[in-house]
């Protein structure tokens, strides 16, 4: 996505001779960042959002962007692009400022209270709270770990599918178990613009993690002869002239069949690096930062996470639970940036100066 094409993105800063001053600085513009610039925006607060991708929208653009999602309320169904397409024309009146194709390395606790925070392109920050809503962390997907193979890496070797109509026609063998593995096998299985020539999914183990819709749908598809599935993982492979021509799976039996193909595709997920996110000072369980349920406030007063990045007792990881996390953040965030004024949770949606930002009438009710 063109930053400069996007109206919602009013500047992308890469350096700045000075540390900007600002109430509020949200690491991540994922779904649950952006929205994060809402709820912000709702209380007239002004926000800053980094990420280290070079556009926003998180896991939804970089990994499923048309892949349709079907539990945000009121939204009965919508794709990744579409939803951070929306997103970011929910944020817009807000003017927050965008600092792309940049992560958030440094984070300093000040004697003033607030905190210095540095980008990788030298993009300085003193901000009285920070928002870190870094998700999984940097999106490096978990490579197929046989010697040679990564020679095909971006010719046959794909860990993401960037141009779905690159893989029509062609003979396809799709590794994994998850969600992507199995989106992208029915996509390509089925009638479309994308269909393949042929389809073998190979995956490890006969569980899934995949919703159980896309596995029956997957076995049904196996049932009918579209597909095959094999149990079994890749333990090499055959190349003649510079090509990729087969991968040999080795079954749990021992025995071991070579796959002819075209394309290889794997799908092993993203390994969780929460980067320099590990640095700052934060209380950290299974590489997730710890808050409260209340404020979604970390250890470090002033610094909240919000969606993916974050654990507590019975966290659901889904743009939904994000969502609430970030209302709630705003409001504990408040006091950090207006010590002296209350902000009730009715003082927003209700505020005659918030409708003149939106650009709408202040409702009257009778
Ligand atoms: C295949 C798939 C399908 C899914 N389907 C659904 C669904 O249907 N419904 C649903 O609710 N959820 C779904 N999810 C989960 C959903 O995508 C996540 O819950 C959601 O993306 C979390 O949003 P987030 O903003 O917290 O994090 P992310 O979307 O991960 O965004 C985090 C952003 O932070 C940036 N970042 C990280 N560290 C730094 C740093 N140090 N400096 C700067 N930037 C940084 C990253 O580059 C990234 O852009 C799905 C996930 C996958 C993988």
């Amino acid at each position: 996505m063109d930053p400069q094409i996007n109206p919602a993105i009013t500047a992308t800063a890469n350096s700045h001779d000075g540390p900007i001053e600002t109430d509020a600085v949200i690491v991540g513009a994922g779904p649950v960042g952006l929205f994060q610039v809402f709820e912000l925006g709702l209380l007239e607060i002004k926000a800053h959002i980094i990420d280290s991708l070079a556009y926003p929208g998180g896991q939804c653009i970089e990994l499923y962007p048309d892949k349709p999602i079907y539990d945000i309320p009121a939204v009965p169904v919508c794709t990744g692009k579409e939803l951070t397409d929306n997103l970011l024309k929910q944020i817009e009146p807000f003017g927050a400022t965008f600092h792309l194709g940049q992560e958030v390395t440094l984070v300093n606790k000040r004697d003033d209270g607030r905190f210095d925070l540095e980008t990788s392109k030298g993009t300085r920050f003193i901000t009285k709270t920070i928002f870190i809503a870094g998700g999984v962390g940097s999106f490096q997907p978990r490579l197929l770990k046989v010697d040679g193979l990564d020679q095909f890496d971006g010719s046959q070797l794909h860990y993401r599918v960037r141009n779905p109509s690159a893989f029509a026609g062609k003979n396809l063998v799709i590794v994994g178990g998850g969600d992507s593995a199995l989106d992208w096998t029915l996509n390509f299985v089925q009638d479309g613009p994308n269909k393949a020539e042929s389809v073998i999914l190979v995956h490890r183990r006969d569980g899934f993690k995949a919703a159980p819709a896309s596995v029956a749908k997957m076995k049904e598809l196996c049932d009918a002869y579209e597909m095959q599935f094999i149990v079994g993982q890749v333990t090499g492979f055959e190349a003649t002239e510079g090509q990729l021509r087969s991968v040999k799976v080795t079954g749990g039996d021992g025995v071991t069949r070579v796959v002819p193909l075209d394309m290889l595709l794997v799908f092993f997920g993203l390994s969780p690096k929460l980067g320099p996110i590990a640095e700052w000072g934060l209380n950290i369980e299974r590489k997730q930062v710890v808050v409260d349920t209340e404020k979604f406030e970390t250890n470090v007063p002033g610094i909240f996470a919000v969606g993916d990045i974050n654990v507590y007792p019975g966290k659901k990881k889904l743009i939904l639970s994000g969502f609430h996390e970030a209302a709630l953040a705003a409001f504990g965030a408040a006091p950090y940036i207006f010590p002296e004024k209350r902000i009730h949770l009715q003082y927003t949606t209700t505020s005659p100066k918030l409708h003149k930002v939106l650009g709408v009438e202040t409702p009257v009710f009778d």
